[in-house]
């Protein structure tokens, strides 16, 4: 929000529903205050009266003017007139480039969950109470202004948009979006990659259920510091000691629970605060419900001791003088607690657990506290590690500094009906400002920065400059797609790339009419360029646009995006499998390419060998070329060659993995040879080679739960196993369900989403997700081969 328009709003309001909201962490919420060189006085209102003037609604009320702004203006209280109960407030901007939150308050964090464990509720509240701002439309109520009904229509953009800043206790915090379904789980990986820690959410019903397993790994392989939020605890059947439990046996984990539930179910009433050890106790149900800090009900002191207890021990463990003065008899002091809780968390050794509803509004305002205290700021981590991009092998760091040369990693492309489409980017060393150019090192091209916005919870404001730490939307980039590095032009380095899967399932797609084929070409690159998961091609043999994807929803959204988006009417296929080619054993081969047809000749003479990967390791080449039995500049045809091939396999033409290509031998000749004759060569190479050793077939096995009624289950197994699949364990959930986990071939699982609904009549749900790669049955794989051929023939 322009600082102007903020004034303007400012200045037509003249009460506040101020509720005396305590502040969990004891102080008031004090308004920020710039350093004296940091302030450039933009205006300055005078505002009227508030209607009861306590310390607390005085703070609060700056509090809510202030952080429902932008984090580039503060509100301070200059004067207070006792006996007219009216105080003056000035506005502040810091100037373009310097900082108005120290680096050290900053807080990048995500919140992952299941899907429908709270994470849309819990995001929402967390604007509410950083940033009130649906209380500030209500302050407005009957003034509202054109620009007011914008912002708000904006609103609904921003929430959803892929980062939203807020601003808790003096600390900005910004929220990069992660979605639950498990088709998206490349948004979350992209938003891991990024932020610096995480809230891990759970239905404290559910407890952990499969998405949050998968999150959580992807956590661990980034290494975000977490915490944990078991909501839900209004529901009926919810047991937070469960889920704690479940942390431990599902996720490997190690919790640490630094607050239990007062109450549960219909009669959750709040939390006791081990750290304090006080309970906080909200009165009412309702957004912004008042709370109070009380003594421990007598029914919880003894359990609320023993967690205590358990608390202690553990962070003590991580300080020597503390565990010594332990030792002793002498208690921490909660500065140290916390202080301890901090390290602990930020270096993983365990993961603070809280609870709460966010529904029913409790729990919020200490989760936020434990945003602030526990998760780490750009500071408290390793600087960002990269390659210079004219020679892979060498690292360069970047620390998180304003006075770094600049780098940042796109994240995510959206488009947007205001400006086109955004590309975020989060900011890991140095400034960006508005209209300079930047390199995009993964390309090597330049780049000008036209627009640079920051989202906010209510608004989204043009700023000139982003420092370290920022998370920011980029208008006016041409080339750059999610992954690339953005930096200095004169100090170029390639981070350290996010990790892209490859799509499992693809379908054929056809524009309806004519007219249609130049939108659906020109809607399909826009798509491709904001979801690296989504890949499209045109199939040669059939002529067909093929769309690839992870999930049959995820290319159903794309359809429909097509469609909604770019106005495209398409036919679209039945969905098939992306099966993978792969080998069993090592096998080497010499081919020689020699043709002598008149003119100059051509001749290759080379010696591949191919050796089979561990899963997942993708395809690699090497040249063992000893004596310049093939000169240097012949070796990159070898290697174009195979990498041709490497697309379009030896069994049915799917993509081939984990394979090595090594290049240990050859002649050449004086006159004949030639890089394209060694490219020749190699496809002769790969072609023989790849049929002596074992080539064979991979086909995706999904991982996947079924939670449905017993009277259901025979049906559900009997239906599991005639689809190829291979049941795991069984098990108990609340309200008498059974749940059956299996490991499943794609292929088997099209449409099984309406076959489980008529199976019982709509009572189960089932989540699936990529779990490896297997070995294809012979008779499939005779099939497939088949099926190529006669495609081919
Ligand atoms: N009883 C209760 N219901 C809740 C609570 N938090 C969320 N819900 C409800 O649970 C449902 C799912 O909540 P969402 O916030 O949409 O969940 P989500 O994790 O964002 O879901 P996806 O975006 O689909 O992954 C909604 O009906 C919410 O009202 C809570 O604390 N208590």
């Amino acid at each position: 929000m322009a600082a102007e328009s903020l004034l303007k709003m400012l200045s037509a309001s003249s009460t506040t529903s101020a509720s005396s909201l305590c502040n969990f962490n004891g102080s008031s919420r004090r308004p920020f205050l710039p350093s004296k060189s940091q302030r450039k006085p933009i205006n300055c209102r005078k505002l009227r009266s508030l209607p009861s003037p306590s310390p607390s609604s005085v703070s609060e009320f700056l509090g809510n003017l202030r952080l429902s702004s932008s984090p580039q203006l503060s509100i301070l209280p200059l004067k207070r007139r006792k006996q007219q109960n009216s105080f003056t407030v000035f506005a502040m901007a810091a100037d373009e480039g310097k900082r108005m939150f120290p680096l050290k308050d900053y807080r990048n964090i995500g919140i992952m969950a299941h899907i429908d464990a709270g994470k849309t509720t819990t995001t929402e509240r967390i604007l509410y109470y950083t940033g009130k701002n649906y209380k500030i439309g209500e302050v407005h109520e009957g003034t509202a202004t054109m620009d007011w009904m914008e912002q708000e229509q904006e609103r609904g953009i921003t929430i959803t948009s892929a980062a939203t800043t807020a601003v808790w206790n003096n600390h900005r915090i910004n929220i990069i979006d992660t979605p639950g379904h498990v088709d998206f789980t490349l948004e979350v990986e992209r938003a891991l990659r990024v932020l610096d820690g995480a809230i891990c959410l759970f239905d404290s019903v559910a407890g952990v259920e499969p998405q949050s397993e998968t999150v959580w790994r992807q956590a661990d392989k980034y290494g975000v510091p977490r915490i944990c939020f078991v909501n839900k605890m209004d529901r009926l059947g919810a047991n937070f000691f469960r889920t704690r439990d479940m942390i431990v046996t599902n996720l490997g984990a190690k919790p640490l629970v630094i607050q239990i539930p007062v109450g549960a179910e219909d009669n959750f009433q709040g939390i006791v605060d081990l750290v304090k050890m006080k309970a906080v106790i909200w009165s009412g149900e309702e957004l912004g419900a008042k709370f109070s800090c009380e003594d421990i009900p007598a029914d919880l002191k003894q359990i609320a001791k023993d967690y205590w207890a358990q608390m202690i021990e553990t962070v003590v463990e991580l300080d020597d003088d503390a565990m010594e003065k332990y030792l002793e008899g002498v208690e921490p002091d909660e500065e140290t607690i916390k202080k301890l809780i901090r390290k602990g968390t930020i270096s993983g050794n365990f993961v603070p657990v809280l609870c709460g509803s966010a529904f029913k509004n409790k729990g919020v305002q200490p989760l936020l506290d434990a945003v602030v205290d526990y998760l780490p700021s750009p500071l408290d981590l390793p600087a960002m590690k990269g390659t210079d991009p004219e020679n892979p092998e060498v690292t360069i760091e970047r620390a998180a500094d304003d006075d770094e040369p600049f780098a940042g990693l796109a994240f995510k492309i959206m488009s947007d009906t205001f400006v086109g489409s955004l590309t975020f980017v989060r900011v890991y060393a140095g400034k960006l400002a508005a209209g300079s150019y930047v390199l995009n090192a993964n390309k090597g091209k330049k780049e000008r920065i036209g627009r640079l916005l920051e989202m906010h919870a209510n608004s989204r404001e043009d700023v000139k400059v982003a420092l370290a730490g920022d998370i920011v939307a980029l208008a006016g980039l041409k080339d750059t797609i999610t992954g690339e590095t953005l930096c200095d032009p004169d100090s170029p380095i390639v981070l350290e790339r996010m990790d892209f899967p490859d799509p499992v399932i693809k379908v054929a797609i056809e524009p309806k009419t004519k007219a249609d084929v130049d939108k659906m070409a020109n809607g399909l690159i826009k798509l491709a360029q904001e979801d690296p998961s989504f890949h499209f091609s045109r199939d040669e043999e059939t002529n067909q646009t093929v769309i690839e994807g992870m999930g049959e929803l995820h290319l159903e959204i794309i359809v429909d995006r097509l469609k909604r988006e770019f106005k495209v009417e398409a036919n679209v296929g039945a969905p098939q499998v992306n099966y993978r080619e792969s080998i069993s054993k090592v096998a080497a081969t010499r081919y020689v390419h020699k043709k002598q047809s008149g003119g100059a000749g051509q001749f290759a003479d080379i010696t591949v060998r191919f050796e089979p990967l561990e899963p997942g390791s993708g395809y690699e080449f090497a040249s063992e070329i000893k004596g310049g039995a093939v000169p240097k500049e012949y070796i990159p045809g070898v290697m174009k060659g195979l990498e041709e091939c490497m697309s379009n396999g030896v069994l049915a033409g799917f993509p081939v993995v984990d394979v090595r290509a090594a290049l240990v031998d050859g002649s050449y000749h004086d006159v004949d040879s030639s890089v394209l004759a060694f490219q020749l060569a190699a496809r002769g190479a790969f072609r023989e080679g790849m049929r002596k050793a074992g080539p064979r077939m991979l086909e995706p096995i999904m991982k996947v739960e079924v939670v449905t009624p017993e009277e259901h289950l025979g049906d559900v197994i009997g239906d599991l196993n005639s689809r190829r699949g291979q049941i795991n364990t069984f098990g108990d959930k609340p309200g008498g369900l059974k749940v059956v986990d299996a490991l499943v071939p794609l292929a088997e699982m099209f449409q099984y989403v309406s076959t489980l609904r008529g199976m019982t009549k709509g009572r189960a749900s089932y989540t699936m997700q990529l779990a490896k790669f297997d070995v294809v049955p012979q008779h499939i794989q005779n099939q497939l081969s088949a099926k190529e051929e006669a495609v081919t023939a």
